[in-house]
């Protein structure tokens, strides 16, 4: 909807009001459409201004609509017609002017911004283009170079960089609409030719054919399979080559490809998937909207290891006061100045003054006790870790929520250690704490509602990405981890090398194959678990372990002391340790065929395919264990956890996800495919919400909630 009115006499003012974010649904444009029209033929009004309700100007087209089948006035002649207006139009932009937002601003003969308004072409993010001519008009704007990065990246400017580019004419920090009218009145009467952006020629830019070339290399390696980055580039190529109605053609022609493909649904999927998780609930019907956070001025990091150095930085970066805690003297000194270069790094970057005052240092446990949350973050045992919940239980005043970093322990082993296990809750960072976006917040089955609310809300404080996850061995992420590191050994004790798995891993579009993730994180953390659970046994090779197969190849490497990156000698070499760059080692492949050779085992070609989808698959189906024993609320859950924790490619939407693009009926074939081959690996069989989805015709992933409330409601 729009709403028309008349002010200051002779200005029209069109309010778009369609909340939260105004999009551009067809009501609006229907809207807009109608009250363009009417402030045109109103002899009164002189020039018009264009805003949206409650502080935000729009967020673009209703990404809701693609679904459908399009209705109501298309956009691009909505706009066209803006710009041609022989009155002038004037865009106030206060929250933000996104998308169809801002290409509807760019249709306006002026922009008038809010100071702290934020403005872009985000539609890479969502597979797609800006395609009601931001790809056209933007570039004869601002020129071809600022806007490449600005289209091919999504990224949001502020309104002090919009102003500095050229996309606004004057930046206010009172009341925008206020600011506009009187600059709408200013103009009337002015001519307009030279405001209509469609109009400009596109900036001259020397060796154009070096610069896309030079962009489109940049974009292909960082795209990473992605299809949208390099469409964006295609498009602004057209603006800088065609005359403006050839370029909307090709702009047009370009977005109908993204428009239905794969990618375009799996990023849209992927942006509801983020906002789905915010709003949590727990199996026993505890809720985001029913559930009362509570407050937290201070807190506290107790160990100061990578991760706890990663957390307290970030908290800090957060606004939040934070004691650190370390037992040793040499090691707190030597966090001490780790943490502060990162802090001052960070400040540098986002060009603010270092939080270094927010840091508390301590060698003392007793320092905590007027916190109102602690992140317990010391090494992965669990007695050491029994030992601090104990000691931090006797220490914190009454109701400090006790949050641990594991990575998969019992959450609720430890909150058994403390006075309050209702207050314990898991809050898992990931490396490095201070940069990754995701958090999942583990709820044991003592966890109260508002223990859980709490954590989420200082992950979303800490700009983190929170999921809320029930409580088992590795949590969601770690949990389908397990089987992907374990099929890729398997396929090297059966013919693979650990480049022909990363190739295939890199080329479906994670960053890092499986062994070079390994190297970089270090094979001794896992093998130290396993050592514990009795799994690995120095000197042992067997390949039946606890009845299942077993690959002890990480474990023999660990023996001769190949723990990764770190010992410059892991699954790949390393020119010394520390170096990141992975080099094909014959060293490990002769290991490989001996081990081979030793266990009767004859080396098969593999293909990609098979990569893919021993890897693939059963994390897919432990996935959907994870959702029928509700560890995980939905599907959603899983997809944000793997695409924010784990690198697993966007454009793919996430496993659960690509697991509905792949068809269920195609997954569960595979899967019985494998288990038949590998009857001793018994997580390949397919777990029976898997079947059941498939025996109901394989519903869409946004139905599968139901699926799985009604297979609980039976049980
Ligand atoms: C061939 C066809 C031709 C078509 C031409 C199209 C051309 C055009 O170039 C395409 C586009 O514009 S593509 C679009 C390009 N635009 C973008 O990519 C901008 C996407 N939006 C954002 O980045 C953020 O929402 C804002 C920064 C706007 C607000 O952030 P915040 O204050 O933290 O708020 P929040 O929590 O994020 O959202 C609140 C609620 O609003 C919902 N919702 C939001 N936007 C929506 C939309 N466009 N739509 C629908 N819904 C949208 C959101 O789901 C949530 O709903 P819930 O039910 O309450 O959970």
């Amino acid at each position: 909807m729009a709403q028309y009115s008349r002010i200051s006499g002779s200005v029209g003012l069109i309010t778009l009001k369609n909340p939260p974010v105004n999009a551009l649904s067809a009501a609006v444009r229907q809207g807009i459409v109608d009250t363009v029209e009417k402030a045109l033929c109103d002899p009164q009004v002189k020039s018009v201004v264009i805003c949206g309700q409650d502080g935000v100007f729009c967020g673009g087209a209703d990404v809701k609509e693609f679904e459908k089948s399009m209705s109501g006035p298309p956009l691009i002649p909505m706009i066209h017609s803006i710009e041609c207006a022989t009155k002038p139009m004037v865009a106030a932009i206060e929250g933000s002017a996104l998308g169809g937002g801002l290409e509807l601003a760019l249709g306006c003969h002026y922009r008038i911004a809010h100071s702290k308004a934020r403005l872009g072409l985000p539609e890479v993010t969502l597979g797609l283009l800006p395609a009601a001519g931001g790809s056209q008009r933007l570039p004869r704007l601002i020129g071809v170079p600022a806007a490449l990065d600005l289209i091919t990246t999504g990224r949001h400017v502020t309104a002090a960089e919009a102003l500095q580019l050229g996309i606004v004419d004057q930046v206010t920090d009172h009341k925008t609409v206020d600011a506009a009218v009187k600059f709408a009145l200013s103009v009337a009467g002015k001519p307009l030719d030279a405001r209509r952006i469609s109009t400009y020629p596109c900036p001259v830019v020397t060796d154009l054919d070096a610069l896309f070339e030079d962009v489109m290399q940049k974009v292909r390696q960082s795209a990473r399979g992605a299809i949208a980055p390099i469409a964006c580039v295609q498009a602004v190529r057209a603006a800088a080559t065609l005359p403006y109605t050839r370029g909307m053609e090709r702009e047009k022609e370009l977005m109908a490809t993204l428009f239905t493909s794969g990618q375009a649904r799996a990023l849209q999927y992927n942006f509801f998937a983020q906002r789905a998780v915010g709003k949590w609930r727990m199996p026993s019907g505890a809720r985001w909207d029913t559930s009362t956070p509570r407050p937290v001025h201070k807190v506290a990091v107790i160990g100061l290891g990578t991760m706890g150095r990663g957390i307290a930085v970030a908290l800090a970066q957060a606004g939040l006061p934070v004691v650190t805690v370390e037992a040793q003297e040499k090691q707190l000194m030597e966090a001490k100045r780790v943490m502060s270069d990162m802090l001052k790094r960070g400040a540098k970057r986002r060009g603010v003054a270092p939080p270094l005052d927010k840091i508390s240092y301590s060698s003392n446990i007793q320092d905590l006790a007027d916190v109102d949350l602690v992140i317990e973050a010391v090494f992965e045992d669990m007695d050491l870790k029994k030992k601090v919940f104990l000691q931090l239980s006797a220490v914190c005043k009454p109701g400090t929520l006790l949050c641990t970093n594991t990575s998969g322990l019992d959450v609720d082993q430890l909150a058994s250690q403390t006075r309050n296990p209702e207050l314990v809750v898991g809050m898992h960072f990931f490396a490095p704490a201070h940069v990754m976006k995701l958090l999942e917040v583990v709820y044991g089955p003592r966890s109260s509602p508002q223990a859980v609310a709490t954590a989420m809300q200082l992950g979303k404080k800490m700009g983190k990405i929170s999921v809320a996850v029930g409580n088992c061995r590795g949590f969601v992420g770690n949990r389908m981890l397990k089987l992907y590191t374990e099929q890729a050994s398997f396929l090297l004790e059966e013919g693979a090398t650990p480049d022909l798995v990363d190739r295939a891993i890199e080329e479906f579009g994670f960053p890092m194959g499986v062994f070079r993730m390994s190297d970089l994180s270090g094979l001794d953390i896992g093998w130290r678990v396993r050592k514990e659970m009795k799994l690995a046994v120095p000197g042992q090779s067997a390949r039946i372990r606890e009845g299942r197969r077993y690959s002890p190849l990480g474990d023999l490497l660990c023996e001769q002391g190949r723990f990764g990156q770190k010992t410059g000698r892991g699954w790949y070499r390393y020119n010394k340790p520390g170096d990141r760059v992975a080099h094909s080692d014959p060293w490990l492949h002769h290991f490989l065929e001996e081990y081979r050779a030793q266990h009767g085992l004859v080396a098969r070609r593999i293909d990609q395919q098979e990569i893919l989808e021993r890897c693939l698959y059963p994390m897919i189906n432990e996935g959907f264990r994870i959702l029928q024993d509700g560890i995980a609320a939905g599907p959603e859950d899983i997809d944000v956890i793997y695409v924010f924790g784990y690198g697993w490619p966007r454009h793919c939407g996430g496993p659960m996800f690509y697991a509905s693009m792949v068809g269920l009926e195609k997954v569960l074939e595979r899967l019985e495919h494998y288990y038949q081959a590998h009857p001793d690996v018994p997580y390949l069989q397919p777990c029976s919400l898997l079947r059941r989805l498939v025996a109901i015709g394989s519903p869409p992933v946004q139905k599968w909630r139901e699926v799985i409330k009604n297979l609980h409601s039976q049980l």
